[in-house]
């Protein structure tokens, strides 16, 4: 039936550490799964879907020897059925396992390989011929960095040139910092078996894993939930999510006002750029009225750009900025208020009547530039109404300093600035962190080309649209941001697939916000559908 998820769709959500997946798989084991039927299981899972890419890709050398690095746990179990399945598929298979011990059923598959006169081979470099290398070295079982031989290992594998194709992640690489342990092997792809692991939501992580999908293995939702909670504090957000809580089709009987009014206050003489592509961002959203406050001396500009919108200039400082909102401006008749783009940072009694007001609020860029000036903390605590703060990292930094620790990771530094502040903090980057006190939900794909000055400010308009419609409707706050954030990520992924990473301006990014367009990539989802995220 159209809508509803399937089991692919429903584990998306999932993010596990390696203490987590084990505890997954020992429930499993105990309920009387043999260890080695899974291991044929989850290995076929992966040949299929390997033979799919080696048949459809055009690599420009055809793939027809293939070396696999067999490490000595369960990862090189994984290897072992692969290579032998691929063995019968007619592919030429070079084995190498530089442990003298292997876990016993691993140990068996090695035997058999060999029995079967699949080759092993006794140094590295004999794989240096082979079109594709797949590697089966460590997986969520690494428990120290790698050195000596198998770090020489790990470095002349990524001297090469063919493709490596990682089973569950890249070796070398901690299942849940993402961090590299001594040496990892740099991935063109990864498997990653079951459910996603953390590193794959971690931007150190990303240059090793290349790109990546999971292999489903029919893992329980009963036992996701036993170890996972019902409610996981962290979860991926993913594209059933954000397309079932889309505030379409409108209501019949709604009016403008109904669909909600933001005011975006940004903008100055030097920044004039921030303020429209913040109004083309909020214009995307479908919000009902759009009010934007800026310097009485840009008004024409953005009158022109933005017709349907209500510009209101305000007086301005001798620079350029707002110096006051406008003296008929009531702050709390709106249905959201967004600031910040382009406000540069001179005024801070302006950010501090922004706060005072009683509306659900954005605040980026400037607008954390000044509030960083006040007490944050304090500030935000308050509040009356929802804050949804918007920083990248150097905004986070100047934001709370007090979080400044190097070895958080963006998902403890968003969720600890939401603790301390009760706001919802979207932490920016390539893999976006969108933090409540209670949980943080990762975005885990977007596109670099989204890395260039301007897109923050689209995404500003864009969440700003969507809260004052969806806070009308009783929405919580995170859930425009949630939405918001995957809305803006695709349409970067989009714009990229059409006109490279490089041709995705913040302007031409406006342009791809088009709903109609970007759910034609998701036709098995109905947006609006109410689908609880743990349904299952
Ligand atoms: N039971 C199964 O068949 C399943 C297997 N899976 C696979 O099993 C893997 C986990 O298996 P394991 O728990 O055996 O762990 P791994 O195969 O990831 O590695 C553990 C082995 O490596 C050794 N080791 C760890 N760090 C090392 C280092 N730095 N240098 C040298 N040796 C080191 C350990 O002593 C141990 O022998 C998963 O990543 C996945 O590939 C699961 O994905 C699915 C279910
Ligand atoms: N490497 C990347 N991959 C994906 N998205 C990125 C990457 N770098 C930045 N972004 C996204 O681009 C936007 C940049 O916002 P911001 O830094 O505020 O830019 P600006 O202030 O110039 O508008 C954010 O949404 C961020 O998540
Ligand atoms: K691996």
């Amino acid at each position: 039936m159209a809508g509803t998820p399937n089991h692919f769709q429903l584990i998306q959500q999932f993010a596990v550490t390696a203490a987590q997946m084990q505890a997954i798989e020992t429930r499993i084991f105990d309920a009387g799964m043999p260890v080695a039927a899974l291991m044929e299981k989850v290995a076929l899972n992966i040949t299929r879907r390997l033979l799919s890419i080696l048949h459809s890709e055009h690599t420009s050398t055809p793939i027809k020897l293939i070396g696999v690095l067999v490490g000595p746990g369960h990862n090189g179990g994984d290897a072992l059925v692969v290579a032998r399945e691929l063995y019968y598929r007619g592919y030429g298979v070079l084995l190498y396992s530089p442990f003298s011990q292997h876990k016993p059923l691993t140990a068996d598959h090695l035997r058999y390989a060999a029995s079967l006169g699949i080759q092993t081979v006794e140094a590295i470099a004999q794989l240096a011929h082979c079109d594709l290398i797949i590697d089966g070295m460590f997986g969520f079982g690494l428990e120290r960095p790698i050195q000596g031989d198998i770090a020489q290992i790990v470095e002349t594998v990524n001297s090469w040139h063919q493709p490596v194709f990682s089973i569950d992640i890249p070796s070398g690489i901690h299942t849940d910092t993402g961090l590299v342990l001594g040496k990892a092997i740099k991935a063109t792809k990864t498997f990653c078996l079951g459910l996603w692991k953390l590193a794959f939501l971690q931007e150190q992580a990303l240059p090793w894993l290349g790109t990546s999908e999971l292999i489903d293995f029919d893992i329980p939702l009963t036992d996701i939930h036993a170890v996972l909670g019902v409610s996981p504090p962290l979860q991926r957000l993913t594209p059933q999510w954000a397309i079932s809580h889309l505030p379409i089709p409108l209501p019949q009987n709604t009016h403008k006002y109904k669909q909600g009014h933001l005011l975006i206050i940004a903008g100055s003489r030097r920044y004039t750029g921030a303020a429209l592509l913040s109004g083309l961002g909020a214009r995307a959203s479908g919000v009902g009225m759009l009010s934007i406050a800026v310097p009485e001396s840009i008004k024409p500009l953005l009158s022109f750009q933005l017709p349907e919108a209500l510009i209101i200039g305000c007086p301005e400082t001798e620079l350029g900025a707002i110096a006051s909102i406008a003296d008929h401006i009531n702050l709390d008749s709106y249905d959201a208020i967004a600031c910040g783009p382009g406000l540069t940072p001179e005024n801070v009694s302006l950010i501090q009547t922004v706060l005072n007001s009683h509306r659900p609020l954005v605040l980026d860029a400037d607008g954390l530039n000044l509030l960083a000036q006040l007490d944050p903390v304090t500030t935000l605590s308050n509040r009356q109404a929802a804050t949804i703060l918007t920083p990248h990292r150097g905004e986070f930094k100047r934001l709370f300093p007090q979080l400044n620790d190097k070895s958080h990771s963006s998902m403890e530094g968003s969720r600890a600035a939401a603790r301390l502040t009760g706001a919802v903090v979207i932490l920016k980057g390539a893999r976006t962190c969108i933090a409540t006190p209670q949980s943080v939900i990762i975005n885990p794909e977007s596109s670099p080309a989204l890395a260039r000055g301007g897109s923050g400010d689209v995404l500003t308009g864009l969440l700003g649209g969507l809260l004052a419609t969806q806070s009308r409707q009783s929405q919580p706050p995170e859930l425009s941001a949630q939405v918001a954030v995957w809305w803006h990520s695709l349409a970067g992924i989009v714009a990229a697939g059409d006109r490279t990473e490089l041709g995705v301006d913040a302007f031409t990014l406006t342009k791809y916000l088009n709903l109609k367009q970007l759910l034609t990539h998701f036709p098995q989802f109905t947006p609006n559908s109410n689908v609880p995220i743990y349904n299952n």
